[in-house]
C-alpha cells in the first residue's frame, strides 16, 4: 500500500495545478491521493498526472498528512463535517474563498486549520498565495502548509485573517482582471485594424513584458509609467481619457466589490 501525505478534497482547476506544481517539485504520485466525486475528472487526474483518485473517502485507506481542501465553499461545510473524524490526526490546509479558520476549526474539530488564497497561475509555477494560521497551528504545521503551496510559486503571510479577502481580491481574482484586459486590448486592437491573432500577441507581450520590467525596477508604477508618456504624445492622450473616465476608481470599486464578497461568503457558509 503506497503511503499517502497529501490528500487533496476535490480534484478541479485548483487542486490540480497544485498538484501539477507537486510533481514537478518531486513528490511522488503515489503520497497524493485526490477524493472526487465527478468520474471524468477523477480518470483526467490518474491518467495525466498518476495520482490515485477516489470517488469517496470510503476507499481511502492510506494514511494521510496533509488535506488539501478544494471544494467550493458552498460545499465545505458538509463536506468537512462528513471526513473530520476519518481525518482528525492530519494539518488542514483550504483554499476555500471566505470561509474562517475558526469555522473550519469547528467543523473539523481539529485546530490544525492553514487557510490559503492561491491563484491559477499556479498552473505554470507562477502563482502566489495568501496564507493564515491562527495562534493555535505551529511553526512546523506553518512550514508544511506554505510548502504545498511554494511548489506552485510565491507564498505571502498575512497577519490578521480579514486581510486574506484582500489578497483575493488582489491576486486571488486579480487574474481575471488582467485577463479582462486583455479582452479589450485585443477588442481594441481589432477595432484599429489588427488580426484577432496579431492584437492578442501584442497584448500578452506586453503584459508580460511591463509586469517583468515592474518586478525588476526599483522605481514606482507611476514613474514607470510616466516614462512611457511622452509630453503631448500618444500615450498621454489614452491615460487623461483614463482619467476622464475615471477608469481607476471603477477599478478600485471592483476590487472592493470583489473584497465584500469574500467577507460575505464567510457569513453565507461558515455558519
Ligand atoms: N479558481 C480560482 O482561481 C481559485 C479558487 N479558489 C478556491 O478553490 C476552491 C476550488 O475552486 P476551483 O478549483 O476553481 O473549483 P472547481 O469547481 O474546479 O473544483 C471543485 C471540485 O470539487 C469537486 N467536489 C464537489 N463536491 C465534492 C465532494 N463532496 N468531495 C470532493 N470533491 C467534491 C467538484 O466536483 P463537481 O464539479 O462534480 O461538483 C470539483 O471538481 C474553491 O473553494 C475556491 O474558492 C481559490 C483561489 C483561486
Ligand atoms: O471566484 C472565486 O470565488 C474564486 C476565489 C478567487 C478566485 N476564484
Amino acid at each position: 500500500m503506497a503511503m499517502a501525505t497529501t490528500l487533496f478534497v476535490g480534484g478541479g482547476n485548483m487542486a490540480r495545478a497544485i498538484i501539477g506544481g507537486l510533481l514537478q517539485q518531486g513528490q511522488a504520485p503515489t503520497s497524493i491521493v485526490v477524493i472526487e466525486p465527478h468520474e471524468a475528472t477523477r480518470l483526467a487526474l490518474q491518467q495525466d498526472l498518476g495520482v490515485t483518485a477516489h470517488a469517496d473517502s470510503a476507499s481511502l485507506t492510506e494514511p494521510v498528512d496533509v488535506v488539501v481542501w478544494a471544494v467550493k465553499p458552498q460545499v465545505l461545510k458538509p463536506v468537512m463535517q462528513a471526513l473530520a473524524v476519518q481525518l482528525h490526526s492530519a494539518l488542514h490546509l483550504s483554499i476555500a474563498a471566505g470561509v474562517t479558520t475558526a469555522a473550519m476549526q469547528q467543523w473539523l474539530g481539529s485546530s490544525r486549520v492553514v487557510r490559503a488564497m492561491p491563484n491559477t497561475p499556479a498552473l505554470i509555477g507562477k502563482g502566489i498565495a495568501g496564507l493564515f494560521a491562527n495562534a493555535d497551528v505551529n511553526q512546523a504545521d506553518r512550514t508544511a502548509a506554505a510548502a504545498v503551496l511554494q511548489a506552485v510559486g510565491e507564498v505571502l503571510w498575512v497577519e490578521a485573517e480579514a486581510q486574506l479577502d484582500a489578497v483575493t481580491a488582489l491576486s486571488g481574482s486579480g487574474p481575471a482582471y488582467v485577463f479582462y484586459f486583455l479582452e479589450a486590448m485585443q477588442q481594441a486592437g481589432q477595432q484599429l485594424g489588427l488580426s484577432a491573432q496579431q492584437a492578442y500577441q501584442l497584448a500578452v507581450a506586453t503584459f508580460e513584458g511591463a509586469s517583468a520590467l515592474a518586478a525588476r525596477s526599483e522605481e514606482t508604477p507611476e514613474v514607470l509609467r510616466q516614462r512611457v508618456t511622452s509630453k503631448g504624445g500618444t500615450t498621454y492622450a489614452a491615460t487623461t481619457t483614463l482619467d476622464q473616465l475615471d477608469v481607476k476608481a471603477h477599478f478600485i470599486a471592483a476590487m472592493q466589490a470583489c473584497h465584500d464578497r469574500a467577507a460575505e461568503m464567510a457569513q453565507e457558509f461558515g455558519n
